[in-house]
């Protein structure tokens, strides 16, 4: 493929023809990326002389676009809320700037969000600050194939792919390894009730082309996990080369996860893309909304026959819950598991009530402070 090229800075916007530029069906896709295109963006760039592309990397005050024309490096106004990577995009020519360079038009509405939870383990109110990665369709739970798996951290990866609004699927890694694969899913299932779990092994190639198939033409997936569980190799099995630095490189030469672009976004072949943005891998948990009842769907049906509609399942009478468990009819791991996601949730909200209270109070004691100034003048 040759060196993208840019309009010349002579010419006021990137045109680019109709036939080859319907809204409906972009052309990304020479370049790798399909996606659903958002109509969004065609009411963004209303005189529809923008280019449309993808935020292949967000960095401070920059990002970097992929366009049918190729990678543009975008900046924006302070106002602006700052993009992501995953972000659709509208782009228009820097005139100030070489022909590489663009303006942020606009940002399409996010289908869905992987946030992260502020130092306060809040989600944060604004939203643009906490975002990582945006449009994203499927969580890649990564977890290591095993008849003892790690039933609360894959939990966890559920309600975190859940809360994103994307759709969770647990990938059991390394299944090569594990001497009772049967025993490996069936737990895994339990631990994951209604998601779907696929054993894969980039060292076998198993799997690899069935999810590779699964993300074509336009699918962006993310893989979350535990360090070593095998994401970087799983990545550059899914691309086809080697895009990430895998452990058993680092060890040796100390390099970064990625190895000569930057991009958090790789495009795979046959369309699709994985999107491995720092940070993003091992995100923890904040204040869980709705990720609660998707991962947890049979403790949901049940709480929805308690007495109280407020039970918390901790011994109020009529609780159909409890009821479930005392009859045999619930895991009682899965309640042990559910608890502990409450649990780590309340406590979140509560730091971050604490965090605003004290941030309050600080308020007032310079408004305090400030007035007993002024009454000293
Ligand atoms: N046997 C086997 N080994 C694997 C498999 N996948 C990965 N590995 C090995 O597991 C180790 C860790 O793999 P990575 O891909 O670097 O793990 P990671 O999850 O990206 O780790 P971080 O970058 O630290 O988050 C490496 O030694 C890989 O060769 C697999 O399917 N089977
Ligand atoms: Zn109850």
């Amino acid at each position: 493929m040759s060196e993208p090229v840019i309009p010349e800075r002579a010419i006021p916007r990137p045109a680019i023809p109709p036939a080859e530029h319907p809204s409906s069906t972009p052309d990304l896709s020479t370049v790798g990326y399909g996606g659903p295109w958002p109509a969004l963006l065609d009411s963004i760039d209303a005189d529809g002389d923008g280019v449309h592309g993808r935020v292949v990397r967000a960095d401070r005050g920059a990002a970097t676009v992929l366009t049918a024309a190729g990678h543009v490096r975008v900046t924006w106004t302070p106002a602006t809320a700052p993009p992501v990577t995953g972000d659709w995009v509208v782009v228009h020519p820097d005139p100030h700037a070489g022909p590489d360079h663009g303006l942020l038009g606009g940002v399409a509405t996010r289908t869905t969000s992987m946030t992260r939870p502020n130092t306060h383990g809040q989600r944060s109110s604004n939203e643009a600050d906490q975002v990582l990665a945006a449009n994203v369709d499927i969580v890649g739970v990564v977890v290591v194939a095993s008849e003892e798996p790690n039933v609360r951290r894959l939990e966890r990866g559920v309600v975190m792919a859940y809360e994103s609004g994307a759709q969770p699927l647990v990938l059991l890694t390394k299944v090569d390894l594990v001497e009772r694969r049967d025993i490996a899913i069936a737990k895994a299932e339990q631990a994951a009730i209604g998601v779907e779990v696929t054993p894969i092994s980039p060292v076998t190639g198993e799997g690899v082309e069935e999810l590779r198939a699964r993300l074509a033409p336009d699918r962006t997936i993310v893989l979350l996990g535990a360090s070593g569980v095998g994401k970087s190799t799983l990545t550059n099995a899914l691309v086809g080369e080697e895009v990430l630095v895998t452990q058993d490189v680092r060890a040796v030469d100390g390099k970064g996860r990625h190895t000569t672009t930057h991009r958090e976004l790789v495009a795979l072949p046959g369309g699709g893309a994985v999107l491995d943005t720092p940070g993003l891998r091992t995100l923890g948990l904040g204040v869980v909304e709705d990720g609660m009842a998707a991962a947890f769907p049979e403790i949901e049906e049940l709480a929805g026959s308690c007495r109280f509609g407020d039970c918390r399942h901790d011994g109020e009478p009529g609780c159909a819950v409890l009821a479930a468990l005392d009859d045999g009819t619930l895991d009682p791991d899965r309640l042990e598991g559910w608890r502990r996601i409450r649990a780590a949730s309340e406590n979140a909200a509560l730091r971050a009530d604490t965090a605003a209270y004290r941030q309050t109070a600080r308020s007032w004691g310079r408004i305090y402070r400030d007035a007993q100034s002024l009454k000293r003048r």
